[in-house]
């Protein structure tokens, strides 16, 4: 599913109305049809107080349009307008008079400088009052409103984009933004919604198709994608019945050390889990008898030396490298990753002390494969890219390095987002459960091992994490958040591939 921005979907706004003889004010009563129904099916006519606040552009004509619509089918609505500029969208007059005709109850303008209505923990508030048109941070006595709406703990629905976020440019968050508890949005979600400094203020959100001109979606260059269920699926490759396990590659994991070898389990128990004909750890002595007896599957080559791999030598034809799990950073150490990497043609993954150790050496830059897959958390990327001002900063230092060194990215986090050049695919499986010790290694031990059977490295990384997501969403079912630990996320990843076929589930039959 795309991403775009605030521009663009104002663009496909006015392209539909061009396009489709609509009028902007009936496309807005359209609109309010679709939100209206989607409330009424969790309502149900309750007759819940229904407190609708709208601004004066299209966000607040969307909310009258809303507020008619509820009007019309018996729920108790109190309509506020902030009338607060002179300013006012000519699809806001239009519905603020169309209003008139199914109420006495007409909207309360509210003057901006007096006390705000009174509002009541079981009201439902909806949020009309800024959508894409914020142009700068909400002041004085609109932020007042803001704050005051967000003291309350009734419950905050928005319209389009809680009020004072910015859909898709930097923002300081300190700014007066609704703390909305679930955020109807119209079209595609926005880029803000996925970013860690702004997701929390859509609360949970969904987005409402609104019929936009599907010529100019489909021709848009999005600002980023969400990998969706769909995508997802169409991502797997079937095996064919006559194969044998040499046609699922063979991946060799470069990781463990003294005290980390768990890290080496899973990553290898994971390209297994993952598919992979054939999974080789490479690892330090030490840790021969214990990767040997926790996987009997795998195979291991086991470095001189004790504690740390200090050297790099095997005779396996066409491996898939993982390198980095565990690994440790000394100068030993250091000089096996280059001398494992002189050695690859292929992408590689590259994932924790392998960044680490890139970061001290950046002449190894050079020694990656083009198309490589390096898994950063924050703390890594910093290595990396260095400090970055805020989110949108963050991608643009991710995407740059993307570019200048032919790798592709998996900026881990609650959203993870792959970076391929200045293409972004913004994940969205997973849960709080998965920030646990070992869920990286686990995630790299999947890229690598669909990266052994042969996908390539884009979508090696972007269906990697739209399993490893989906694998902790269905363990998570069982052992909660608190329950998952990295090894049960990696057993499940077979539950988050049959997952993609199951049949969705029947939608309930409108009454
Ligand atoms: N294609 C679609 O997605 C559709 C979206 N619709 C709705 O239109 C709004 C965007 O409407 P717009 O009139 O451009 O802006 P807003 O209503 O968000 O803001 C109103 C107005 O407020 C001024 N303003 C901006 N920042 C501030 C501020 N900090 N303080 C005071 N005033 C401010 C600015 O002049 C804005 O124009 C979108 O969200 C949807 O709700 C349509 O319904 C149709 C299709
Ligand atoms: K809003």
């Amino acid at each position: 599913m795309k991403i775009l921005s605030a521009q663009q979907l104002a663009e496909a706004d006015q392209s539909t109305i061009d396009k489709n003889q609509i009028s902007s004010n009936d496309l807005m009563g359209h609109i309010a049809k679709l939100i209206f129904d989607k409330i009424h099916q969790r309502l149900q006519g309750s007759p819940v107080p229904i407190k609708i606040f709208c601004g004066i552009g299209k966000n607040g004509g969307d909310g009258l349009a809303l507020a008619r619509q509820m009007i019309q089918h018996g729920y108790h609505v109190t309509t506020y307008v902030t009338n607060c500029s002179k300013k006012r969208a000519p699809e806001f007059l239009y519905h603020y008079d169309k209003i008139k005709e199914v109420t006495k109850d007409w909207p309360i303008l509210l003057s901006c400088k007096e006390d705000f209505p009174d509002l009541h923990p079981q009201d439902i508030i909806i949020d009309a009052i800024f959508g894409t048109g914020i142009n700068r941070p909400i002041d004085g006595w609109m932020a007042d409103l803001v704050h005051y709406l967000n003291k309350t703990p009734a419950f905050k629905l928005a319209i389009d984009m809680p009020s004072g976020l910015y859909a898709n440019t930097p923002q300081d968050i300190a700014t007066p933004i609704i703390q909305a508890q679930h955020t109807f949005s119209f079209e595609t979600p926005k880029l803000s919604f996925f970013l860690s400094q702004t997701g929390k203020f859509t609360g949970t959100f969904e987005v409402v198709q609104i019929g936009l001109d599907p010529e100019y979606m489909m021709k848009a260059a999005p600002l980023a994608q969400i990998i969706t269920p769909d995508a997802a699926k169409s991502m797997y490759k079937p095996r064919d019945k006559f194969s044998h396990k040499g046609d699922y590659g063979h991946v060799l994991t470069m990781a463990g050390s003294k005290g980390k070898v768990g890290a080496a389990v899973l990553s290898n128990s994971a390209a297994l889990n993952m598919g992979a004909g054939k999974v080789t750890a490479y690892i330090p002595a030490h840790a021969n008898v214990i990767l040997q007896s926790s996987l009997p599957e795998i195979m291991t080559i086991s470095s001189l030396g004790e504690n740390f791999i200090t050297d790099f030598e095997h005779d396996i034809k066409d491996i898939t490298l993982c390198v980095g799990p565990g690994l440790g950073t000394g100068d030993d150490v250091s000089s096996a990753f280059a001398k494992a990497l002189s050695q690859q043609s292929l992408p590689v993954v590259i994932d924790a002390d392998g960044l680490n150790i890139l970061s001290d050496n950046s002449d190894y830059w050079k020694l990656i494969p083009k198309n490589s897959i390096l898994t950063p958390h924050d703390g890594e990327l910093e290595k990396l890219i260095g400090q970055w001002k805020d989110d949108y900063d963050r991608l643009e230092k991710a995407k740059k390095l993307s570019i200048d060194k032919d790798v592709i990215l998996v900026l881990k986090g609650a959203h993870t987002i792959a970076v391929s050049g200045k293409n972004l695919y913004i994940n969205d499986t997973g849960n709080p459960g998965m920030a646990t010790a070992g869920s990286g290694d686990v995630l790299s031990g999947i890229i690598a091992g669909l990266l052994a059977q042969k996908y390539d490295a884009l979508t090696a990384a972007v269906f990697g994490v739209f399993l490893h997501g989906r694998a902790g969403d269905i363990a998570s079912q069982t052992y909660a958040h608190e329950g998952l630990k990295a090894s049960i996320i990696s057993n499940f990843v077979g539950a988050a591939i049959l997952d993609l076929f199951r049949p969705e589930p029947q939608q309930p039959q409108q009454q």
